[in-house]
């Protein structure tokens, strides 16, 4: 039952890589905490438009922003050490990338409120929570990073 969802969680900790490419060499400091309150204030008030606890929404983002920030350290390192596996192409983080965060954000709080009454049962949620994560990471061949950031990410998800 949280199987969608884990996977747009997915698609979104693999957005990180995009960001961190976006951002890897460039002045521009992996924490934007502007960025940070505009997504935030954004799920705030599509929640309330739609009839999701908002509080509960926004912790589940603030969740997932902590998991792209962990998948983006990640790969700073790695490719501190390893220069030659820092991605050719640098994708625009305004036009490309964030375009991409925002259309996820649409598709998570539609899914949000599909699970909603799952998710504040809390035994049972747990452990579909946990059966999702563990094929969501074969599913998707998460290696250490992402399989990490994953756990982070699903720590939001019973309410
Ligand atoms: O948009 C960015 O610059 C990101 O790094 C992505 C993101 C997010 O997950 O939405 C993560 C960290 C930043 O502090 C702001 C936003």
């Amino acid at each position: 039952p949280l199987g969608e969802l884990t996977d747009l969680m997915v698609r979104r900790i693999r957005a990180g890589d995009l960001v961190a490419a976006a951002k890897f060499g460039t002045p521009r400091p992996i924490d934007d905490p502007v960025r940070e309150r505009q997504v935030l204030e954004d799920v705030r008030t599509r929640s309330v438009a739609m009839g999701l606890d908002p509080e509960s929404a926004v912790r589940f983002f603030r969740a997932q922003i902590e998991a792209n920030k962990a998948v983006q350290r990640g790969l700073y390192v790695r490719w501190t050490r390893h220069p030659d596996e820092v991605p050719d192409e640098r994708p625009d983080l305004l036009t490309d990338v964030r375009r991409r965060l925002d259309g996820l954000t649409t598709e998570i709080l539609v899914d949000l409120k599909e699970t909603e009454q799952l998710r504040r049962s809390v035994v049972s949620c747990e452990v579909q929570a946990k059966l999702a994560e563990r094929s969501a990471a074969v599913v998707h061949h998460l290696d250490e990073v992402h399989e990490d950031a994953l756990a982070r990410a699903m720590r939001a998800v019973c309410s």
